[in-house]
This record gives structure tokens, C-alpha cells and sequence, in this order.
């Protein structure tokens, strides 16, 4: 039932390839392995989640993906460029909203389009309200931010992070701080935008079962160092449901070699 895969092949379409990152911090109590030799290859338009228990440099992979930092070894390239440095392109959202308070909802998606030198504001507002509608806060975008709730602020971070149309999105546990109702509303919205709108989204988390709900990919890494251990196909057909029988047979399984990989590093 469930098919584990090698790192797939570097073809053209490959939006994001990584090979061979390592990364290390040297703090003056500690030096830390975060990455040993990664290597994936993302498709254009593919939605991949990073799995994998805490410490294990899924958010240094994001980062570096990000261009927030660089690797110490490997190449890490988007569209065929050494990545250099953020940029409009590949856009990231955190577990918390970081949304500025002194904006309104809508200024906060605005914000987002400073960047878009080729819009009039008339056009910047026209795209705020668009993805605003998207995310369901429409009718909120005068409202402060102080009177939101948590899942009402990550669909305005979310609004915000796609209203200047990156390519890629990199979300580091974005619902990781919601309530379990909350989540699955967003894990509804989230599989209804990306099958509009297609971007290639890499997104991090501890929870399996969220990770098969959302993925094309499910990519398992180990810690000390973080490494990939293995990678799963996700062909369930979409939109999916959190609670289906299916997808927990898949989620129980990853689980299984996931919980493999720990105990193994634990008794090492
Ligand atoms: N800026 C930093 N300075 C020193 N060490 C760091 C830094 N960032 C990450 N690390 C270390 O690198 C390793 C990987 O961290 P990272 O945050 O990437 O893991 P993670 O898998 O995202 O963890 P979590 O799921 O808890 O967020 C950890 O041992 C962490 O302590």
C-alpha cells in the first residue's frame, strides 16, 4: 500500500533541488550537525512535507531554502540559480502569525505587496481583498489584528504570504499552535488554495497525520545529524480528510518507520 521511494531523479521541472547540504552551528558551548548530505528534488507546483522529530533541522532546511541562511556544503538552487539570499519568490510562514498589531487586517496584506513594484494601489488593494476573500476574512479586513483569533491570524499570514504571488511557499509548522477544529478547517483551506493556485509548497511538521493530508511527498528525517531517511508517495486523491480510514492507514505506517528511526538513534 505504502510506496517508499528513493530521492527522485533531477529533471528540468525540478522547481527546488538540494544535493548534498550539510550545515553545522559552532556556538562556544556546543558544535551541532544540523543537516549530514541532504538531497531532494522538488517539482513545480509540488506540495512536500518535511516530518521528522524535534531537532532534526527541518526549520534549517527551510531557512536555508528560504535564502535566510547558507548551507556549508551542497548546492541549493531555485529555477536553475544558486539560491543567494531571500526574495519575493519563496515567501515563508511561521507557527506564529507575525502580524504587525498596528495594522489592520488588511494593512497587514498590504504590507505584503510593498514589494510588487508593478502595481498601482488601486491594483495592491484590489489583490489584498482578492486573497483576503481567498482565506475566508473578507469581511474582517478593517478589523485589528487583537481581534482575531489564532487560526483567524494564520489565514491572514497566509493572505498576506500569497498576495505577492511567490512561487514557493515554506511553512514551518504553521497550525502547529491551533486547536485540533481550527486545524482542520485550515487543512481544508489550504488544499483548496493550492489546487487553485499550484504553488510549490514545502512544509514542515511533527504531525504525520497532517503531513499525509496535505503532501504529494512525505520526506522523514532523523536528528543527530538531521538526515533524510526515507520518503513516501502520497497518492490519495484530494481533497482529503483528516479522518478517513485511508489516510490514517498511511499516517500509521510512517509512524511506524518514523518511531523506527528514533528508538534506533536513541539506543546509538
Ligand atoms: N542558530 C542556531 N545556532 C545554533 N544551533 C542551531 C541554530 N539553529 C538550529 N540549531 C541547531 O540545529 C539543530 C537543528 O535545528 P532545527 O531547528 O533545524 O530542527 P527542527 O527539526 O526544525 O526542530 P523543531 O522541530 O524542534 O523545530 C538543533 O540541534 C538546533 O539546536
Amino acid at each position: 500500500m505504502l510506496t517508499s521511494e528513493s530521492p527522485s531523479a533531477n529533471t528540468a521541472s525540478n522547481k527546488l533541488v538540494i544535493e548534498h547540504v550539510s550545515k553545522f552551528f559552532r556556538t562556544s558551548s556546543l558544535n551541532v550537525q544540523a543537516l549530514d548530505d541532504v538531497t531532494l528534488q522538488i517539482a513545480e507546483g509540488e506540495f512536500v512535507c518535511l516530518v521528522g522529530p524535534s531537532g532534526c533541522g527541518k526549520s534549517t532546511l527551510l531557512n536555508i531554502i528560504a535564502g535566510l541562511d547558507r548551507p556549508d556544503r551542497g548546492l541549493v538552487q531555485a529555477d536553475g540559480h544558486t539560491i543567494a539570499g531571500p526574495g519575493p519568490h519563496r515567501l515563508m510562514m511561521f507557527q506564529e502569525a507575525a502580524l504587525f498589531p498596528w495594522l489592520t487586517v488588511l494593512g497587514n496584506v498590504l504590507f505584503g505587496l510593498k514589494l510588487s513594484h508593478g502595481l498601482n494601489a488601486a491594483e495592491r488593494q484590489e489583490k489584498a481583498e482578492y486573497f483576503l476573500e481567498l482565506v475566508g476574512l473578507k469581511r474582517f479586513m478593517h478589523s485589528n489584528v487583537h481581534e482575531l483569533s489564532g487560526g483567524m491570524k494564520q489565514r491572514v499570514a497566509l493572505a498576506r504570504a500569497l498576495a505577492p504571488n511567490p512561487s514557493v511557499l515554506l511553512m514551518d509548522e504553521p497550525f502547529g499552535a491551533l486547536d485540533a477544529l481550527t486545524r482542520e478547517q485550515l487543512y481544508g483551506d489550504i488544499q483548496r488554495i493550492w489546487s487553485q493556485h499550484r504553488k510549490t509548497i514545502v512544509f514542515v511538521t511533527h504531525n504525520v497525520r497532517e503531513a499525509v493530508c496535505l503532501g504529494d511527498r512525505v520526506i522523514l528525517f532523523s536528528p543527530n545529524p538531521g538526515r533524510i531517511r526515507e520518503e513516501f508517495a502520497i497518492p490519495l486523491p484530494r481533497p482529503r480528510d483528516i479522518n478517513s480510514v485511508d489516510l490514517a492507514r498511511y499516517a500509521t505506517e510512517i509512524t511506524r518507520v518514523l518511531k523506527g528511526y528514533v528508538q534506533t538513534e536513541v539506543a546509538g
